[in-house]
């Protein structure tokens, strides 16, 4: 499902946050949201979502709460599990309702995040890396058209971190819509199809990763230099060091 941004602008207090983001983003498309921090990222994920009053137009903000819910998955920033419940229960809190279809989307997002051998275990007693797959999988579990996950590869380690880029690059692949805010630029140059780059709550670049990604906007932006080749497996990408912006 395509996800259109027009002319989309938040206020905090007297100061807009996010300045006139207009954007669209079609089936089959891995987008990292990328941005140094306080860029505005996660404030366009929730004003595109419709939880923060907004300026503009969103596409999924704009549609009724029952149809949004099915339109779109979202995993916020927060990682922290305050319900002392199994796994399986809090994943299936993303997708209730007891058809057979429904258990097996709980079943397949519990599987896709590799999360079988925690499935009887207490949500909150699970380390903060295991806690961040169990809330990916319950908004995986939705099977939502439009998934929007907010530093989606936080606390999780190299190999977790590579298995949820390969998942979300999996659900583009299938014609889903995956928009997801990111900081590590390495991960997001080899395996985003498209990179859409904030800078005080205005995009600065949009394109495909080797555009974006350039000498200049790494400087400009984000105040680091570093290297970029193509290898055999995609975009190496490694910062090098930090530079006077
Ligand atoms: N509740 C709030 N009240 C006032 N200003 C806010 C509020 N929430 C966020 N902001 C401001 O809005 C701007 C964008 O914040 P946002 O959380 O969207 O950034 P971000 O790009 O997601 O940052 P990070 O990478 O640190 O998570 C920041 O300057 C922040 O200070």
């Amino acid at each position: 499902m395509r996800l259109v941004l027009d002319h989309l602008t938040v206020r905090r207090g007297p100061c807009p946050v996010l300045h006139d983001i207009s954007l669209t983003l079609a089936e089959g498309e891995f987008v990292g949201l990328l941005g140094p921090n306080g860029a505005g990222k996660t404030t366009l994920l929730r004003a595109a979502l419709g939880l923060l009053p907004a300026g503009g137009h969103s596409s999924i903000a704009a549609l009724p709460p029952a149809a949004r819910a099915r339109a779109a998955a979202f995993l916020p920033q927060g990682r922290e599990i305050a319900w002392p419940m199994p796994v399986e229960t809090l994943v299936a809190l993303g997708r209730p309702g007891r058809r057979p279809e429904d258990t097996a989307a709980v079943a397949r997002a519990i599987d896709r995040l590799g999360l079988a051998p925690l499935r009887p275990r207490r949500a909150t007693e699970l380390s903060g890396g295991e806690q961040a797959r169990v809330l990916l999988a319950r908004a995986l579990a939705q099977e939502a058209p439009l998934l929007l996950a907010d530093e989606p590869t936080a606390g999780l380690d190299p190999e977790q971190q590579l298995a949820v880029m390969t998942l979300f690059a999996g659900l583009a692949a299938e014609g889903g819509t995956v928009l997801a805010s990111l900081h590590d630029l390495g991960l997001a140059a080899r395996h985003c199809t498209r990179l859409i780059v904030l800078d005080t709550g205005r995009i600065v670049a949009d394109g495909a990763p080797r555009a974006v990604l350039t000498e200049a906007l790494l400087a400009g932006t984000f105040g680091i230099r570093a290297h970029l080749s193509e290898g055999p497996e995609g975009l190496i990408f490694q910062p090098l060091g930090r530079v006077a912006r």
